[in-house]
């Protein structure tokens, strides 16, 4: 038996097959659940084009057509990376995870966008550590099996504990090394690792880039996030965005959002750190539109919207967005 950490990667699209990639780098034993890019990765695994690392062939120890099959010879993992996107809608997330998680040691690791993301996860599964992770990076399945990757990667997550697990200190210390030995095996794959007391902050903080840009990218008629910045007029609604989030997120989470950048300087940071990179930013919710997929509109804008109603700060900008997406929506999935 192998003494090292295995990883189930579960949803192996363009931002899993990065981290699955990396950490299996880092040392880690990486097998991955997949969907309509199956036989692709099985027959081939996954050609990753990393702007960072190079062209590589990503050959994970299994590939898995369902969450069943990845269990099927007794295996139970030390970690399930969650790198599906966030539709609640569709039904409950935490549902497709039931058959892979047989005790607490298995931690869930939620690399995806949006808030509100951990509860499924923590009413199921009450004794696993969740760890949400916000992912800094830009990535894109092209076709099957072949991911595009751009100049950086980036995780910082930590241990959610609201709710009834603030009072459990077992899971607490099993969640306190799961961090660790997470953030030890990232490092060694070269992946920035970050691990984050505040936890929602470092959440509100990822979504003033993505209830901002990724909307406007589909409204927009198509847009990369660098030619939103870069156009005069749709770089001041970007801003305008970008301040009502962060108005939100601090209201909610009670506390600024950067601990150096002061909440009023963050909009012309991000929009620098766009303006200036060298790779063209498709947001994900773009990618979704052009491939007539369902989006993320729910927890990167329904959710934020109603929290930040519930804290007493009004966002008139992020409501127009989100309903003007969903009727978007509605017709491109027609
Ligand atoms: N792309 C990016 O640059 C970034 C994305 N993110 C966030 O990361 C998350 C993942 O995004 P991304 O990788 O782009 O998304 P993708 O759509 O590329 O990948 C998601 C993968 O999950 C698969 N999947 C969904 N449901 C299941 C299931 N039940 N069983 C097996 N596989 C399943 C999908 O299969 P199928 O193709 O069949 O649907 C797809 O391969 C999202 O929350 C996104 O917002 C964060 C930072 C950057
Ligand atoms: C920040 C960005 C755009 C990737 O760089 C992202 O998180 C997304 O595509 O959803």
């Amino acid at each position: 038996m192998s003494d090292k950490l295995s990883f189930l990667v579960f949803g192996a699209g363009s931002v899993g097959s990065v981290f699955g990639w990396r950490i299996q780098v880092g040392g880690g034993n990486v097998s991955v659940v997949c969907r309509s890019n199956y036989e692709a990765v099985k027959k081939s695994g996954l050609n990753i084009n990393s702007d960072q690392h190079g062209k590589h062939i990503f050959t994970p120890n299994n590939v898995y057509s369902s969450a069943k099959e990845a269990v099927a010879n007794g295996e139970e993992y030390d970690y399930v990376l969650v790198c599906t996107k966030v539709l609640p809608s569709y039904g409950d997330p935490a549902v497709a995870l039931k058959p892979i998680i047989k005790s607490n040691k298995t931690s869930i690791i939620l690399i995806q966008n949006g808030i509100g993301i951990e509860e499924p996860y923590a009413r199921e599964f009450p004794g696993n550590p969740v760890i949400p992770a916000a992912a800094f990076l830009d990535s894109k399945q092209l076709k099957d099996g072949t991911i595009e990757h751009g100049n950086h990667a980036r995780l910082t997550f930590g241990l959610y504990t609201d709710g009834v697990l603030e009072r459990d200190e077992e899971y607490k210390k099993c969640g306190e090394s799961a961090l660790k030995a997470f953030d030890k095996i990232l490092i060694s794959g070269s992946v920035g690792s970050t691990i984050e007391e505040h936890l929602q902050r470092s959440r509100w903080f990822k979504l003033i880039f993505n209830a901002s840009l990724n909307p406007i990218s589909v409204l927009s008629g198509q847009y990369s996030a660098n030619e939103l910045v870069k156009n005069p007029g749709t770089r001041e609604l970007v801003k305008k965005a970008m301040i009502e989030i962060i108005k939100a997120g601090e209201a909610v989470t009670g506390g600024p959002l950067d601990d150096k950048v002061p909440g009023s300087d963050l909009p012309d940071q991000f929009v620098k750190y766009t303006e200036t990179r060298t790779t063209t930013i498709i947001p994900s919710m773009l990618q979704d539109y052009m491939n007539k997929k369902p989006m993320e509109h729910e927890v990167i804008l329904k959710i934020p919207i109603e929290k930040a109603k519930a804290a007493g700060v009004e966002v008139p900008i992020l409501e127009t967005l989100y309903e003007l997406l969903v009727m978007n929506e509605k017709k491109n999935l027609q």
